[in-house]
Parts: structure tokens; C-alpha cells; sequence
């Protein structure tokens, strides 16, 4: 071993692992090992980072070259980030987890990669209930909600079990209690104060992580992701990415890279309004899409996003408990699995990653070796059929009669229009000539106050009235079928018969053109019934091992 190094070496399987301690800002050094067979790079690219990996077991490492950053100068080949990694809350949820997240991506010598992070655990929707109950405890009763001591302690714990002082989240901790006597105060919690309240989480985590690694000699640099170019809509609680944030985040990440080795740790889920100039939020989930879009951003060759899960299931584990992996997804495929409704994608994320033509790699990172899954912009669809069954619950359906005659034009459009007037997005459609049934999108109605939603509802009715006969429905679920709808008649054929036999009534039926999904709408209380029967059907009898290839690969169809 060199003397000037000293390495931590960790068997691990058939493994060496070594990582350098102190480092001293090396740029790299190039080891050989006892037996020739093995040559590897270790790369200090992060300003610190010394992870090596061997494959042979205990194998003599010595360096045999060491150059100076200084005299070096940027490596041509370490001006370009490599990938992103985007570790969710349940990745997050302590300080042992936060150290084998650091350990997992130095686990990757070979990545330059950005990391995005998520607020640790559960602390996003501790935060909204802090704010909901300061609406109403008032001002000298804050620090008595239970949520506000829960995220004050698990931040207070993180830190101190990671070796890092206090005062990184100091500040941060003490503004969030400001907020909420604010909000005490005018006894109101609005959409922007609730989105500035649940920033909090994103921003603490990443402080803490970053000052850990650091702390560990890797080198990394904490973003506020509204700080550096994530501009959208004032839309708050759902607010959409703007164009100008692609170039803006590019050359701010970029730009820092080149000039200083440091691994940008940047705040998932957070934006900023280009009108108000205030902080906002993606919407739940919302890290992914700030994922791909650092992606997209800075074409880089992967965007992972790190789960509790070994990828996307073929439905959500929490309704069927024999779920099982989807190895391969196409981004259309993706796209409408996590629109309608999987929780494991945020409904947006896959957009930027299609527009780039970036893979999207979902993993585990309780189980870092599953393969997990590898979302593509195509994939061998010859022997696919069904891939994956999502439920979408709590939708408002409507249907609606023209009263007018057959023929009549004009009608579409007019009922269209009023969804526009009233910015109400629809999700499902089926028409005949004169009626036509639609599913609303509750993602956006549930970005408003209850009682706004409500009125929103009586609103469009009153509208529709005027041209049509009208029946609101709530409490319904979609259940989205993702596979391939070029086998839609096999698809039916066996959902109806399960369905059937359940003793099921479809509401309504739509195969959209995307042609990856086709959509029945049933009773919300019958819904995951209908999950279950037909996760059964399609992926665990003997039947569905020979219909249903849901992971099928042909690497020469690949563009
Ligand atoms: N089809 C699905 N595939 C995988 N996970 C799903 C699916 N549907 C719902 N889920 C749920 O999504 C969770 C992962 O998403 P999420 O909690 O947002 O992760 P993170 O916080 O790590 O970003 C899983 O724990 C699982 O319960
Ligand atoms: N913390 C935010 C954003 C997010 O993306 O979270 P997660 O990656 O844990 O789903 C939320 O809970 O919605």
C-alpha cells in the first residue's frame, strides 16, 4: 500500500473495496495489483472520492502514479457529469440510511453523477399536518405540535449520529417554526405558504447530506433547486417546469463542475414561481421530475431513481402482495403507468426523459443488486401483453347527454371548451354521437381547497347543463391496463372474464392512441378487488405464463 494513502479496505463478497481517507485531492491515481491480471483507475473526480472496486479477493494494491489537481488541471474526459441519482424519502429515512446512500453511490467509481434528493422519511406530510394544525392551535401553542417536534428531532438525530454540527440546519429549523406562527398568526395556510412550508424537508436534507460527505472527504456542493434555474408556472402544490429551466440548470451545474470537482446535491420537488419569484412545488413524488429534468438538462447517459421497491411492479405491492418486477419499459408505457396513478413514478417525470431520449433506471436501494427496472424509448413488444395494472382512485366521472339532435355539430367543443374555461383537465373519454362519458383529472382539482373544488364541480355542471344533460358521479377508480393494446382482444377477452366473475360492472371504456393502456372505470369500493383478480389472471397462473410476457427484451429492436 502507498504510503502517502491510507486505504479502509472492506471485503465485500468477492470484492475489495477501498476507499480512500484522506485523500489530499488527488485527480486520480492508477493501481495495479500484485497479479497483473488487474488494472484499475481509481478516480478522484468528486474532489475526494477515492472508490475503488477489484473483483479478486484481497488483491495487493499499490499506487503506482499520483498527480496533483493542481498541476493537472481538469481530466478532458471528468468535464462531463455522468448520470443522475434521485433517492426518495423512504431512501432517506435516517442517518444509518443516509450513510448507505453515500456508500451506494460511491459504490459507482465510474459515475460523475448528480445526486437528487428527497426530504427524509415521512417529514413532507409531517409538515403539511404542522401547518394544518398551526391554522388553528394559535401562536403560543406552536411548539407543542407533535409534527414539528417529530421533524425537529429526526433532523437533530440525523446530524448528531453523522458526526455533523447542528448549526447546518440551525437556520432552517428556526425559520420553519417562524412559518408556522405566521401561519398561526393569520390562521390561514394557502397553497404558496404551504408549498414555502414543505420546502423545509428538501432543503435540510440535502444540507445534511452533503455536509456528511464532505465530512467523509468526498467532495460535494449543496443547490437549492430554485436557486439554480428551476423556473415554473405559479402554479403552487402542482406548479409545471418552464423551457428556460433547461438551459438555466445546465449551465449553472455545468459550469460549477468544471470549475470545482464537487458533487451537486440539489433539492428534488422544488421550483420557483417565474411570476411571484416564490418557492414551489412539483406536486407529491415530485423528485423524480426534478430528476429527469437535470437529465435532460445536461444529456446525461442515466437517470436513476432510487426506491423501497426492486423497480416498477407489475401493480402497487400495498394491493397485491405477489406484485412482482417489470424488467423493461418503454417511456410511453412509463409515462401512462405513473399518470394514472402508480405512485412509484411521478406522473410528469417521464417527459423530460423522452424528449432527451435519456434511460430511466428505477432501483432499489435496499436491494442495490435487483436488476431493477430499465425504462427505454422501445423495447421488443413481439411477445408482450400485459405489463403492469394501475389504479387511479377518488374520480369524479361525468356524463354527459347533448339534448340536441343527432348530427348536431359542435358538441365536443363546446363541452372541451368548458373544461378549458375552467382549467379543468380530463383524463378519460368515451363517446357515442350525442353522449359522452369523461373522467376529471384529480390531481389538479385536488391542488385546490376543498370547498373551491366543489364549487369548481357545480360550476362545470351548471355550465354543461345549458347544452347537455349531465350526471355527476363520484367515488369511481380507473383501472389502467399497460401492455400492449395491439393484443387488446386477448386483454378484454380475459379482464371481461374476470371481471365478470366478480360480479363487476364496467362503467366505461377507453383505449387511448398511445396504445399502451386501456382504461375501465368501475366503483371505488370494488376496485382493488378487481386489481387483485386480475393480477391473478394476467401474471400468476399457468395461463398467464404463456399470454403475458411482461418483460420481454429483443436488444436488436432497440434504436
Ligand atoms: N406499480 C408499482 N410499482 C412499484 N411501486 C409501486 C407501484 N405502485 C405503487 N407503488 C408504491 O410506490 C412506492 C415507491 O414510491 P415512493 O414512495 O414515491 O418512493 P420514493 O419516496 O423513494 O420516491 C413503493 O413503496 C410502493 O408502495
Ligand atoms: N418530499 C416530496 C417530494 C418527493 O419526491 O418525495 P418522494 O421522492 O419521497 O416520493 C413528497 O413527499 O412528495
Amino acid at each position: 500500500m502507498a504510503n502517502t494513502m491510507q486505504f479502509s479496505s472492506i471485503i465485500q463478497k468477492n470484492s475489495l473495496h477501498c476507499q480512500a481517507l484522506s485523500w489530499q485531492r488527488f485527480a486520480f491515481a492508477k493501481c495495479v495489483s500484485s497479479s497483473s491480471r488487474l488494472c484499475v483507475s481509481v478516480r478522484n473526480s468528486c474532489g475526494g472520492r477515492g472508490g475503488l472496486r477489484v473483483s479478486c479477493e484481497g488483491a495487493r494494491i499499490d499506487v503506482i502514479e499520483r498527480k496533483k489537481s493542481e498541476n493537472l488541471g481538469v481530466d478532458e474526459s471528468e468535464k462531463q457529469l455522468t448520470c443522475v441519482m434521485k433517492f426518495g424519502g423512504s431512501s432517506l429515512a435516517s442517518a444509518e440510511r443516509m450513510r448507505e446512500v453515500a456508500e451506494l453511490i460511491l459504490s459507482f467509481p465510474n459515475e460523475r453523477p448528480v445526486i437528487v434528493l428527497s426530504a427524509m422519511g415521512k417529514t413532507t406530510n409531517k409538515l403539511l399536518l404542522a401547518g394544518e394544525k398551526a391554522v388553528s392551535c394559535g401562536v403560543t401553542n406552536i411548539s407543542c405540535i407533535d409534527e414539528l417536534s417529530f421533524v425537529k428531532d429526526l433532523h437533530h438525530r440525523t446530524v448528531d449520529e453523522l458526526g455533523i454540527d447542528r448549526s447546518i440546519i440551525a437556520t432552517h429549523l428556526e425559520e420553519l417554526e417562524q412559518l408556522l406562527k405566521g401561519i398561526a398568526m393569520l390562521k390561514e395556510l394557502t397553497p404558496r405558504s404551504r408549498d414555502y412550508l414543505v420546502s423545509f424537508g428538501e432543503c435540510m436534507s440535502t444540507r445534511i447530506f452533503a455536509a456528511y460527505l464532505n465530512k467523509i472527504g468526498v467532495k460535494a456542493r449543496q443547490y437549492d433547486a430554485f436557486d439554480i434555474g428551476f423556473i415554473t408556472t405559479d402554479d403552487f402544490t402542482n406548479a409545471d417546469i418552464l423551457e428556460a429551466t433547461y438551459p438555466a440548470v445546465a449551465k449553472r451545474l455545468h459550469g460549477d463542475w468544471i470549475t470545482d470537482l464537487a458533487i451537486p446535491i440539489v433539492t428534488g420537488f422544488l421550483g420557483k414561481a417565474w411570476r411571484t419569484c416564490a418557492i414551489t412545488t412539483l406536486g407529491r413524488g415530485g423528485s423524480d421530475l426534478t430528476a429527469t429534468t437535470i437529465g435532460k438538462a445536461l444529456g446525461l447517459q442515466e437517470i436513476q431513481v432510487w426506491k423501497d421497491v426492486d423497480g416498477v411492479l407489475t401493480c402497487d405491492p400495498n394491493i397485491h402482495p405477489h406484485a412482482k418486477p417489470v424488467p423493461y419499459l418503454t417511456f410511453d408505457e412509463a409515462a401512462e403507468l405513473a399518470y394514472f396513478g402508480a405512485q412509484v413514478l411521478h406522473p410528469q417525470s417521464m417527459r423530460p426523459a423522452r424528449e432527451g431520449d435519456i434511460p430511466v433506471r428505477v432501483k432499489n436501494s435496499y436491494n442495490p443488486n435487483a436488476p431493477g427496472t430499465l425504462i427505454r424509448r422501445s423495447r421488443d413488444m413481439s411477445k408482450a401483453v400485459l405489463t403492469s395494472i394501475v389504479l387511479k382512485r377518488n374520480v369524479t366521472m361525468l356524463d354527459i347527454v347533448s339534448t340536441r339532435m343527432l348530427g348536431q355539430y359542435g358538441f365536443l367543443a363546446k363541452v372541451f371548451s368548458t373544461f378549458e374555461d375552467l382549467g379543468i383537465s380530463v383524463d378519460v373519454v368515451a363517446t357515442s354521437e350525442v353522449s359522452l362519458s369523461l373522467t376529471l383529472d384529480p390531481s389538479k382539482l385536488w391542488s385546490r381547497e376543498l370547498i373551491q373544488q366543489a364549487s369548481e364541480l357545480d360550476h362545470v355542471v351548471e355550465e354543461l347543463e345549458k347544452i347537455a344533460i349531465v350526471n355527476l358521479l363520484q367515488h369511481r377508480s380507473i383501472i389502467s391496463l399497460i401492455g400492449n393494446v395491439q393484443r387488446s382482444s386477448l386483454i378484454l377477452e380475459k379482464a371481461f372474464r374476470v371481471l365478470r366473475r366478480s360480479g363487476v360492472n364496467v362503467q366505461m371504456i377507453s383505449q387511448g392512441a398511445s396504445k399502451v393502456n386501456i382504461s375501465l372505470i368501475v366503483n371505488d369500493d370494488e376496485a382493488e378487488q378487481c386489481v387483485r383478480a386480475l393480477h391473478e389472471t394476467f401474471f400468476e397462473s399457468d395461463l398467464a405464463n404463456l399470454d403475458c410476457v411482461c418483460g420481454s427484451e429483443n436488444n436488436s429492436s432497440l434504436v
